[in-house]
């Protein structure tokens, strides 16, 4: 059914057109929210001529009813409404009062006295600005969210609600105060506070009047109740002090650019200096300099007096990243998940006065509000942490390539292994390729010598660690050199089976395996969290001898420190890294050399620069490859490459040793000789069978409840609209399901998914979107569907 050209549109980079994106049509109201819509309702002829022009403000809500529902802007508020504003509404027919966001005012001609007022602005000036506001109306579009949702993304809460700042009543003065006779007439301290009120030119406090006016605060209540003062609460940021720290750079070294940097920086620099959109791929391999990059490229975007983000992993907003562009430019604002709502706002607040030159952040730091944006740099492109799993479902790098289409400006995608999805891009003219193919100093890409474990003789005693990683391990410690060990799951053992019985001790709200965890004895659900202490033996048939098995990196670590006994070993995990700061005290010990083994899950891969890392060693490489899901090969691939790069850094070389039941896998095969090329292509033919992204475009619906039966009828019906809407609008998409997922049930509800594709995204969202329009699960079954554009999780 499905049919592709070999240039069919790229369905993640494709050029958007802006300028059509509409701002999501007017939702049913419930009953009896019925507010007027001014588009589209047709007056009645003998209503025309009751008709005058009137201003209106179209506002979206958070909750449903979504809208946007259109209100009249009251004659005292004229003026003061602007879009990105937060409004409060009379909704339904209780007239209940609520906030809303102002999307836009529009002068009309229609009968005014269908709509509702306006009652207050919640925002003195609009916490967007016009392209943010069109960046929300497109992300509320593309992902199929409300835009008042939208918004809360947008807005980090801390902003919203004010967090580290007061109500201040300020002055101002008032006709009277203007009449020379009136305040000559006045006793001369209330004379003399006007006349400074009236110098200053600015509202003041009641405090700061009396400081200039040299009296007490009695003259001013005076003059408040005379009427000679009008007074205004504003909202003021109270919170002082260092909320963000100023580095020292008088040591600072600026490396001298080896000729692949300078080359790529020239190719950059002539996009920012063409002032249009342009999507440029950074491929480097690891070591070879990206960063440095990235930084003389922004410093380019500083001179024209611009500013720049930064996205990068979570996980890499370590001290390292951080420091890299502290020492460079003069105000980076650091935006990261573990800042409390004031140091957040109050960020926020410096980018948007326009004194930040580079925000450095994770995923939400693609809504920095900076008012010169000349530049989006996104670092480890390919990471799936760029991707959010609430609502709105956006991935940070196709938002970033629309802020960049409505700013105008380049946007930089880097990558040692790039997503498929970007680098397809490049060979269909939608983005250029820069290329990195060296590390600095000419230093080799590190050796890597696959170990077979379907080999007997490879393992030994069977632990995790075979006999040739064994003894790189000594000999590296031997030499003073540092190791890196790659687990990517974390607990002490992955099943507990009995072995009399065959029962496997599950989670009863997701029915999937419990993991036992050493540290306080407990069996806990990698899904939920639910947790028991890990039962002595079999719960079913009393058998005294359950077993363990499986392997995470609790055991790891006891087996390599039972190995290695005279090593300094840390472990770096979700578990390990729960309180603010761990994961940069290990990575400085490390660094300090007074770790020499550091094991861990993938946190461990990413980004890291430490020149003594001499050994890499990967315990099991397949560990992703089985998923069911498309992009498994490519997670491996990305995976092993990523954290091979992190040794060979420095000048005493490096080596990896990477184990795997399948070393005859192309994506393991490649990823050993540090091929992309190689992977891309091979793996760019399989999803071009399958028509899978970046060859064609999928989504997927999730629908959960507590009872399956209905659950599963609801997800029919889903399906059954789904192909109603497919037909009527004749797109060629493919609609599988629906079915359980691999994760059929989750915190206590069972779970069922639908996925489509197709060859394009429009045709795609506008299936579901017509699918799903006047569609409302029966409240009384307590069924939710998840719409998920481009998903990444397909468990
Ligand atoms: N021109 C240069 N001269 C000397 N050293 C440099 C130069 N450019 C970068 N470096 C250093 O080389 C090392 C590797 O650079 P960087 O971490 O930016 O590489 P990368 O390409 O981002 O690697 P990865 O993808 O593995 O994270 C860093 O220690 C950096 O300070
Ligand atoms: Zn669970």
């Amino acid at each position: 059914m499905l049919s592709h050209s070999p240039d069919a549109q790229h369905p993640t980079l494709h050029p958007l057109p802006i300028v059509d994106i509409m701002p999501p049509g007017p939702h049913q109201p419930e009953d009896g929210d019925r507010q007027a819509e001014l588009f589209d309702t047709q007056p009645p002829p003998w209503e025309l001529a009751a008709e005058s022009d009137c201003e209106a403000a179209a506002v979206v809500f958070s909750e449903a009813p979504f809208g946007p529902f259109h209100y009249k802007i009251p004659t005292e508020l004229l003026g003061l409404i602007e879009p990105g504003m937060r409004l409060r509404v009379p909704l339904g027919k209780g007239n209940r009062s609520v906030q809303g966001w102002c999307v836009g005012v529009e002068t009309s001609s229609l009968p005014a006295r269908s709509l509702k007022d306006v009652l207050e602005p919640c925002d003195e000036s609009p916490l967007c600005d016009p392209r943010l506001i069109k960046l929300v109306l497109w992300m509320s579009h593309y992902y199929q969210a409300p835009a008042g949702q939208v918004f809360d993304a947008l807005i980090p809460a801390g902003v919203r609600a004010g967090a580290g700042t007061r109500q201040q009543v300020f002055l101002t003065p008032s006709p009277r105060a203007l009449d020379d006779e009136q305040v000559d007439a006045l006793p001369s301290k209330q004379k003399s506070a006007v006349r400074h009120l009236l110098a200053a030119a600015k509202p003041l406090t009641a405090a700061q009047l009396a400081t200039l006016a040299e009296c007490t605060e009695a003259p001013i209540r005076q003059l408040r109740k005379k009427g000679f003062l009008s007074a205004e609460t504003r909202r003021v940021l109270t919170a002082t002090g260092p909320l963000h720290s100023v580095r020292d750079r008088s040591a600072v070294q600026i490396p001298e650019l080896t000729e692949p940097q300078a080359a790529a920086l020239s190719q950059i620099s002539t996009a920012i200096e063409s002032g249009k959109q342009q999507t440029l791929v950074l491929h480097g391999v690891t070591g070879s300099g990206k960063t440095e990059v990235y930084i003389r490229a922004i410093e380019a975007v500083v001179r024209m007096g611009k500013q720049a983000i930064v996205l990068v992993p979570e996980i890499s907003l370590t001290p390292q990243t951080r420091h890299r562009f502290q020492d460079r430019f003069d105000d980076v604002a650091v935006l990261h998940s573990q800042m409390s709502a004031v140091e957040r706002h109050y960020h926020w607040q410096r980018i948007r006065s326009g004194q930040v030159q580079v925000v450095v952040g994770a995923r939400s730091a693609i809504f920095a509000p900076l008012p010169r944006l000349g530049l989006i740099v996104l670092d480890e492109e390919h990471d799936a942490s760029f991707k959010q799993d609430s609502v709105p479902r956006y991935h940070a790098r196709r938002v970033a390539y629309v802020r960049s289409q409505i700013e105008n400006i380049p946007l930089i995608l880097g990558s040692a292994t790039p997503s498929l999805e970007t680098w397809h891009a490049t060979s269909t003219g939608h983005a250029t390729l820069i290329q990195l193919n060296q590390r600095i100093a000419g230093r080799p890409m590190p050796h890597v010598q696959l170990v077979d474990l379907r080999t007997p003789g490879e393992r030994s005693g069977g632990g995790a660690i075979s006999r040739p990683l064994q003894n790189a391990v000594r000999e590296t410690l031997k030499e003073d050199g540092q190791v890196i060990l790659l687990l990517n799951r974390r607990g002490f053992a992955t099943t507990i089976q009995c072995p009399s019985c065959g029962h496997v001790v599950a989670c009863p709200e997701c029915d999937m395996p419990l993991t036992h965890h050493r540290d306080g004895g407990k069996a806990v659900c990698h899904y939920c969290d639910y947790q028991i202490p890990t039962p002595p033996w079999c719960p079913i048939c009393k058998f005294d001898g359950i077993r363990y098995s499986g392997l995470g990196t609790q055991r790891l670590e006891v087996e390599v420190k039972a190995r290695f006994p005279d090593a300094k070993v840390a472990r770096m995990d979700s578990d390990t890294m729960r309180r603010p700061g761990s994961h940069e005290r290990v990575l400085e010990t490390f660094r300090s050399g007074e770790l020499q083994i550091l094991l861990g899950t993938q946190m461990i891969a990413k980004g890291l620069d430490f020149p003594n890392v001499l050994l890499v060693g990967v315990i099991n490489a397949d560990s992703a490859l089985h998923f069911p899901d498309f992009r498994a090969a490519e997670r491996t691939f990305q995976l092993v490459t990523q954290v091979a790069g992190r040794t060979g850094r420095g000048n005493r070389g490096g080596r990896v040793i990477v184990q795997t039941f399948t070393p005859e896998h192309p994506a393991i095969q490649a990823a050993s000789q540090h091929d992309y090329l190689q992977f891309a292509e091979k793996e760019m033919l399989q999803r071009r069978k399958y028509a899978y992204p970046p060859l064609g475009s999928v989504a997927r619906i999730i629908i959960r409840g507590p009872v399956e039966e209905t659950t599963e009828a609801f997800a029919d019906t889903i399906v059954e609209r789904l192909e109603l809407s497919r037909d009527k609008l004749s797109a060629e998409v493919r609609i599988l399901g629906p079915a359980p997922p691999p994760i059929a049930k989750l915190r206590g509800k069972y779970r069922f998914h639908i996925l489509l594709q197709a060859a394009d995204s429009t045709s795609l969202g506008e299936t579901i979107r017509q699918a799903v329009a006047t569609l409302k699960p029966v409240a009384k079954d307590d069924i939710q569907f998840v719409i998920d554009i481009d998903p990444i999780d397909m468990l």
